[in-house]
C-alpha cells in the first residue's frame, strides 16, 4: 500500500502509511494499542475503504467490501456460530465460497491447528485460545496466498503460542505469505524476517528484524544490591553500560553480556553484592518502545 491515509473523525487512524511485504515472507505488523493496526488489516481484505492513498494485495487493487482473491485471515477475533460444531461452522464457510469441505479436509485442518478430535463440538465450549485457532483452520480452509492475522498468540497459553508459532513458519515455508499484527516484539522477533512498526497511524519502522537488530540500543535490567550508591559510582565512566535509579528502587542497567559481566565483576570487587538481576526488556523491544515514544 501506498500513501495510505484513514481518518476517523479527528483521529488519522493512518497517516500516509507505506507497506510493502515480500512474498514467501512471514511480515510482522508491530505496534502498540490505538496504532493502527487493525484498521490496515481491515483495509487489506476491504473491510475499510482509505480516504486516500492505493491499497494492492497480490497485485491486485483492493475494491472495498469485496474479499480480495486469494487472502484469508481474520481481524479482532474470529467469530462462529456457537450453537453449531467446529465442523459445521468450517462447512458453511466452505459454502459461502461455493466449495464442499470434506470431512477429511475439515479433520486435518483441525489437527494441523491443534484441535484434533475436537469437530463434533459445539463452538459455544471452546474457549478464546480455541477459537482463534479455529480462526485460522476457517482461513487455511480458503487456501489463501497471504494469510492476515491480528493479533494470532491472544488468548493462547505458552505451549498454544509455541505451536502458533510453529505453524505460522510452516505456512510461510509452504510458499505462503503471512502478515500478522502484534503488540509484542518479543512475538514478532520469533517468527518474522520483516517487521514494519506502526506508532499514533505512522511507520515508525519499515524493514527487516536483522537490519532492526543492528540499531538496537544494549537491553535493560532491573539490578538491586547491597549499596546501590556505590553500585552507581562503580559504573561511572565504564564504557558499555549505562546505570541510572530505576523507577520502582535499585538500579536500571543498560548494556550487553559481555560488558554486564565485566560491571557484575568490579562490584564484586568492590564490596558490593548483587540481590537480584533481572533483564526487563530485550534489545529489540527497547528500540521498539524508543520508536513508538512508550519508553516513558
Ligand atoms: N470504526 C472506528 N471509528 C472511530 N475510530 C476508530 C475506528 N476504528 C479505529 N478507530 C481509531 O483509530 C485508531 C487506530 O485503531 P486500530 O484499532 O486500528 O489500532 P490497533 O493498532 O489495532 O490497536 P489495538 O492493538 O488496540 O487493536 C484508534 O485511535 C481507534 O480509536
Amino acid at each position: 500500500m501506498t500513501g495510505v491515509v484513514k481518518r476517523f473523525g479527528a483521529v488519522r487512524a493512518l497517516d500516509t502509511v507505506e507497506l510493502r511485504v515480500t512474498p514467501g515472507t512471514v511480515h510482522g505488523l508491530l505496534g502498540p494499542n490505538g496504532a493502527g493496526k487493525t484498521t490496515l488489516l481491515r483495509m487489506l481484505l476491504g473491510l475499510v475503504r482509505p480516504d486516500s492513498g492505493t491499497v494492492r494485495v497480490l497485485g491486485e487493487r483492493v475494491v472495498p467490501h469485496r474479499a480480495p482473491t486469494g487472502v484469508a485471515g481474520f481481524v479482532e477475533s474470529p467469530r462462529f456460530y456457537p450453537y453449531l460444531s467446529a465442523q459445521a461452522n468450517l462447512d458453511l464457510l466452505a459454502g459461502l465460497d461455493g466449495r464442499h469441505a470434506s470431512v477429511d479436509t475439515v479433520d486435518e485442518l483441525l489437527a494441523r491447528v491443534g484441535l484434533a478430535g475436537r469437530g463434533a463440538d459445539q463452538v459455544s465450549g471452546f474457549s478464546f485460545g480455541m477459537r482463534q485457532r479455529l480462526g485460522l483452520a476457517a482461513a487455511l480452509l480458503r487456501e489463501p496466498r497471504l494469510l492476515i492475522l491480528d493479533e494470532p498468540a491472544n488468548g493462547l497459553d505458552p505451549a498454544g503460542m509455541r505451536d502458533m508459532r510453529a505453524l505460522v513458519r510452516e505456512l510461510a515455508e509452504d510458499g505462503r505469505t503471512v502478515l500478522l499484527s502484534s503488540h509484542l516484539m518479543a512475538e514478532v522477533e520469533q517468527v518474522c524476517q520483516d517487521v514494519t512498526i506502526l506508532s499514533a497511524g505512522s511507520v515508525a519502522y519499515h524493514g527487516t528484524l536483522d537490519a532492526l537488530r543492528d540499531r538496537a540500543p544494549a537491553p535493560a535490567h532491573h539490578l538491586r544490591t547491597s549499596d546501590d550508591a556505590a553500585a552507581g559510582a562503580a559504573a561511572r565512566g565504564r564504557v558499555g553500560i549505562e546505570v541510572e535509579p530505576h523507577r520502582h528502587g535499585g538500579l536500571a542497567v543498560r548494556a550487553e553480556t559481555a560488558d554486564l559481566d565485566d560491571y557484575l565483576l568490579a562490584l564484586a570487587g568492590a564490596g558490593v553484592t548483587v540481590r537480584a538481576l533481572a533483564q526487563t526488556s530485550t534489545s529489540l523491544e527497547q528500540l521498539f518502545l524508543a520508536a513508538t515514544g512508550e519508553d516513558g
